[in-house]
């Protein structure tokens, strides 16, 4: 087992892990929101298949209608209409317009279209108070090139880009399955929210806020409930566990002689590591129970969702082969002071925001079981080992991004 690791040693080791095949599942569009694209996607039409318009109005010539203005106007005779969906079969000649709506394909013959606005309708002829102009006609294959990829494996569904697959055609996308995440919580203190609260009992807020985080991640939270702080009774409950891609544990492994995950761990798995040189989260634990990986989070809420945040989450982008990274540090200005620790990495709770630069400020309690500042920050303030950062500084930020 190793020990006192450095963040990024840590996180290597937590990716390692991440070797699992997940398979692939095909769904219709409307499950596919959220979910990460298992195939690539060559579009399978051109779109506009054909020049159309952008605006109401009319297509002509636009030689005809040079030098039109109020004073000046130009008239051409309509010699019919193509509302969208519905192309003008004819063609348009000299000093003729088709009255055009929005989406419709140009009629053959013109090359420029004139608003409505800079028109007035007078029986089969219509005056033009401003030139016709090409401008307004979007080219065939403006927005998407048949045979042209656009989305790839790895992509996850965002809303813009399942709207992208339906442009593209696709009634059905291939996706990875989700990874199935347990999420156990260990402590006998631990008492289910809606039981009556006993005397030094706390509500289990790790398993919740760790749903969250799962499903945000895209995973699938399996809830394990809770468990006493006994060997038999931990070990009991991961083996009706059922099929797994990543176990998560809460509590139970710090230095307490009831800390009996990592316990429980050793003895019938492998523990990788224990202990990094981190505030929050720095009992964090990583094992193998056979081939499932086992993230042992520490049990104070701040620090299990810390750790999941900077751990799990990239496990589980891993684990669906996801593109985009699992987070994007920032710099940003502190205005208010950060405290560092001594020979640790550590990560505050802060608010980001946009005023003169990107400015944080504290959530106020820094401790880890002070969960209101994962509830009300947006971001986690990133202080090398040994550093304080003062007001006014430049610190790295990483946005807490729940984007789903
Ligand atoms: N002598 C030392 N003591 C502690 C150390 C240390 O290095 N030496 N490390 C501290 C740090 S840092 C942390 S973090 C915690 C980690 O503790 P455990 O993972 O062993 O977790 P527990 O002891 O079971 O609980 C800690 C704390 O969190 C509360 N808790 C636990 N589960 C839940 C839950 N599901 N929902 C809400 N709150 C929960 C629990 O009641 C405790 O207050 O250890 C320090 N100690
Ligand atoms: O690491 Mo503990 O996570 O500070 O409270
Ligand atoms: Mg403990």
């Amino acid at each position: 087992m190793r020990t006192n690791l450095s963040v990024e040693e840590a996180l290597a080791l937590v990716l390692a892990e991440a070797k699992g095949e997940l398979g692939v599942e095909e769904l219709p569009l409307w499950e596919a929101y959220g979910r990460v694209l298992a195939e690539d996607l060559a579009s399978l039409v051109d779109h506009p298949d054909q020049d159309d318009t952008a605006i109401d109005g009319y297509a002509c010539r636009e030689g005809d209608t040079l030098g039109a203005s109020p004073e000046t106007p130009v008239r051409l005779r309509v010699i019919g209409e193509a509302p969208a969906g519905r192309p003008f079969a004819g063609r348009v000649g000299e000093k003729e317009a088709v009255a055009v709506y929005t989406g419709a394909p140009i009629p053959q013959g013109a090359n420029a279209v004139v608003r409505v606005e800079d028109t007035r309708r007078e029986g089969e002829y219509v005056l033009l108070f401003a030139p016709a102009s090409p401008k307004d006609i979007r080219p065939k294959g403006d927005d998407l090139r048949r045979g042209e990829v656009y989305l790839s494996r790895g992509d996850l569904l965002t809303p813009g880009r399942l709207g992208l697959a339906a442009a593209m055609g696709y009634p059905r996308l291939k996706v990875f399955r989700r990874p199935r995440v347990g999420i156990l919580s260990t402590g006998d203190e631990v008492v289910e929210p809606g039981e009556a609260l006993p005397f030094g009992g706390v509500y289990n807020s790790n398993a919740y806020s760790l749903l969250g985080l799962v499903l945000e991640a895209g995973g699938e939270p399996v809830l394990l409930g809770k468990v006493p702080d006994r060997p038999e009774e931990v070990l009991a409950r991961l083996e009706r566990a059922g099929p797994l891609d990543l176990l998560l544990t809460s509590g139970g492994v710090s230095m307490g002689a009831y800390d009996v995950v990592r316990r429980v761990l050793e003895e019938r798995g492998e523990v990788v590591f224990w202990k990094v040189k981190q505030q929050p989260g720095g009992p964090l634990l990583l094992a193998r129970l056979g081939e499932l990986p086992v993230l042992g989070l520490p049990g104070n809420p701040v620090s299990s969702m810390v750790t999941f945040f900077l751990y799990g989450r990239p496990f589980l982008f891993r684990l669906q082969e996801r593109t985009d990274p699992p987070y994007r540090p920032l710099k940003a200005k502190a205005l208010t002071p950060f405290k560092g620790a001594k020979g640790k990495k550590v990560f505050r709770r802060g608010v980001l925001a946009f005023e003169e630069g990107l400015v944080v400020r504290t959530t106020g309690n820094q401790s880890s079981g002070v969960l209101r500042s994962m509830a009300f920050g947006n971001a986690l303030v990133v202080l090398p080992p040994d550093q304080d950062a003062q007001a006014g500084a430049e610190v790295e930020v990483i946005p807490l991004t729940f984007v789903l």
